[in-house]
Parts: structure tokens; C-alpha cells; sequence
């Protein structure tokens, strides 16, 4: 693996080596990391801490970018980006928008930890320890509250093509397919249980304050329940007939996996899912969706999540140590 050129404009120094040795790390090398090892996330993070610093590093707040949303990684400020080819046990991110960055940084002066190109099941053989690695090493630097975006398809008849939607709850497919990140070892340390509540995995105090900023900003927000599908493949008209009467109101194929990894590890998560095209309910009716439409959607429509985020991170309440919300989540 040749390493990418010295990127100063970045602020990151290639010729550091991650973990103090003259080894290559290649992407997706299991031999190395477990993700779902406590330990070996601690490795990570070190790697991590190696090349931008223990004080840059730590963050409170954790933002993953959904498809086509790189925009909003411009809201950090005091960038350092670090390519996941540095980091130890990354793997790549193969999905066109998605760039395969981790970018530590501030918004409002608060610290951000943001993973711009998401890791998805369909990429990654279906190991969604893996592709919710990220949240683990976010939980070690300390992330509290969690913000996921992605771009979904709306099945809710109401939603217009642009809309935003604020993730009220999940329906997580290959969740209940037994294709769960916390399946396997569990440790004490993650914070949470074995058994982790999924009631109110988008946390309600930061949904009513994320309501009463769009209200004060006058942007149309809309509000449901979020289906992750394994995808690669779009849905037919039956399956979106199917999401619909299950009450889905956008369809995609990431986002449940990091939620409910963030919720073991106690962070409390906001989620926002950018309307990129309608989904089809009828078969007689031939509307093909496709992955560059999907982009060109986030692109053009996505200004009104960055403005939002913008907001909500400046008037989030401080983070809340991970003892207190065990014990307001009654663990
Ligand atoms: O969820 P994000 O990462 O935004 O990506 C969405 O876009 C892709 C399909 O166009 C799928 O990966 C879907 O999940
Ligand atoms: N599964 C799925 N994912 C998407 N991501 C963006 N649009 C869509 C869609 O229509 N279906």
C-alpha cells in the first residue's frame, strides 16, 4: 500500500507511522482488529491519537455523513483529516459520496468527531460489527451525542423529493434478521447491557429541540420512522407497499446498525434522512431510482440539514456523562 502524499493543507502528517513501527496497515485486515473487541478499539483509537493528538482527538460530538453529504463536513472548523487508509482496521469505502475520511474539528466551538464515508453492511459481507467499528472508537473519544444523516428514498405519500426528515425510530431489517453489531462478545465496558433497550433510540429531548429550531428558522421538517433494508438493490413497488403499511416513512440501507451501537455505548442520537427520490408504490408505474440521482439529490437539496445541524450543535446542552444516562436510562 503506497501512502498517500504528506497533506499539509490537512494537517496531516503522512510520514508518522500510526502505531510506531514500519508496518502497513491495509484496510479491512481482521487479523488485526476485532470491532467488536474493546481492547482492540483501544488499538484503534490509539492509532488514531498517534497522528492527530489526545486533545484533538477527544470529542463530545460524533456526526456521520450520509450519501452525497460531504457539505456538511464543511460546517468543522480547525480541521484535521485523517484518510481511513491511516487508521488501523478501517476499511474502505467503495460508495460513490462517500469519502472515507475521519475529520476532527469544531462547530460553534465545540468538539466534532465526523466519519465522512459511512461503512455499509452490503459493502462489508454483511458484518455490521465492522461497519459500526466507528461508533465504538467515537465512544472512547469520549462522543456523548451522536448525529447520523443519510440520504433515503421517501415512501411516507406525503414527503416531496428534497424533504428532511428527522428520524423518530427505526425499523432495522437485518436487525431482526439476526444480522445485529452486537452480535458475538459483549463487554462491560461498551457501557451498556447485553440487552439493549431500543425504546427511544433517537432521544426525545433532542427531537423537540431539533422541532422548535426548524420551527424558529421556518424549514419544513418532516418527521417518521426510518426502514434499513440490506440492500444493494432498490426496492420493488410490493416491498415499498410492504415498508408502508409497517408505518415507514423513508427507506435506506444504513444508519440502524450505528444506532444501536451508539445506544449500547449510552450516546444519545439525532438522526436526519434527506428525501432523494420517491419510492415507487406502483408496479405499473416504472420510476428506477439510481445511486447518481441519489447524489445529485444531496448535493442540490442538502443545504437545509447542513443549516439545521448547524443549529442544533451550537444549542445542544453540554454532553451528559455516561454514569448519568445509565442511570436515567435505568441500567
Ligand atoms: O444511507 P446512505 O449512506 O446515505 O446511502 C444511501 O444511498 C445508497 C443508495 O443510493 C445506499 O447506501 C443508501 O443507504
Ligand atoms: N433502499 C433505498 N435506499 C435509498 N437511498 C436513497 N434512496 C434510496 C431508496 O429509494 N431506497
Amino acid at each position: 500500500m503506497t501512502p498517500p502524499a504528506n497533506d499539509e493543507a490537512n494537517g496531516v502528517d503522512n510520514t508518522i507511522s500510526t502505531l510506531n513501527d514500519s508496518k502497513e496497515y491495509k484496510h479491512y485486515d481482521y487479523s488485526m482488529v476485532d470491532p467488536r473487541n474493546y481492547d482492540d478499539i483501544t488499538k484503534v483509537v490509539q492509532s488514531i491519537i498517534a497522528q492527530v493528538g489526545e486533545d484533538k482527538a477527544k470529542s463530545d460530538i460524533g456526526l456521520i455523513l450520509g450519501s452525497g453529504m460531504g457539505n456538511i463536513a464543511d460546517l468543522l472548523e480547525d480541521k484535521i483529516v485523517v484518510p481511513y487508509e491511516k487508521i488501523l482496521g478501517f476499511p474502505s469505502t467503495s460508495v460513490q459520496g462517500h469519502a472515507g475520511n475521519l475529520i476532527f474539528g469544531t462547530i460553534h466551538g465545540k468538539r466534532v468527531v465526523c466519519q465522512a464515508g459511512r461503512f455499509h453492511p452490503y459493502e462489508h459481507k454483511m458484518d455490521l460489527a465492522l461497519c459500526a467499528m466507528p461508533i465504538r472508537v467515537m465512544d472512547q473519544l469520549g462522543v456523548r451525542t451522536l448525529i447520523v444523516t443519510n440520504a433515503a428514498g421517501g415512501v411516507n405519500k406525503s414527503f416531496h423529493y428534497g424533504d428532511l426528515m428527522l428520524i423518530k425510530d427505526q425499523i432495522f431489517l437485518p436487525g431482526l434478521a439476526g444480522f445485529s453489531p452486537l452480535v458475538g462478545e459483549h463487554d462491560k465496558r461498551y457501557g451498556g447491557p447485553r440487552f439493549v433497550s431500543m425504546h427511544e433510540c433517537f432521544d426525545k429531548d433532542l427531537r423537540v429541540l431539533t422541532k422548535d429550531i426548524a420551527n424558529r428558522m421556518s424549514m419544513r421538517l418532516m418527521e417518521g420512522v426510518y426502514v434499513m433494508s440490506g440492500g444493494p438493490q432498490y426496492e420493488t413497488p410490493a416491498e415499498v407497499r410492504l415498508y408502508h403499511a409497517v408505518g415507514a416513512d423513508a427507506l435506506g440501507m444504513s444508519t440502524c446498525h450505528e444506532v444501536v451501537v451508539a445506544k449500547q455505548c449510552l450516546m444519545k442520537v439525532v438522526g436526519f434522512s434527506l428525501i432523494t427520490n420517491i419510492a415507487n408504490h406502483d408496479v405499473d408505474n416504472a420510476n428506477n431510482v439510481n445511486h447518481l440521482e441519489v447524489i445529485d439529490a444531496a448535493n442540490k437539496q442538502g443545504g437545509k440539514g447542513v443549516d439545521l445541524i448547524s443549529a442544533l450543535v451550537k444549542e445542544l446542552p453540554p454532553p451528559m456523562p455516561k454514569q448519568e444516562t445509565a442511570k436515567l436510562w435505568g441500567y
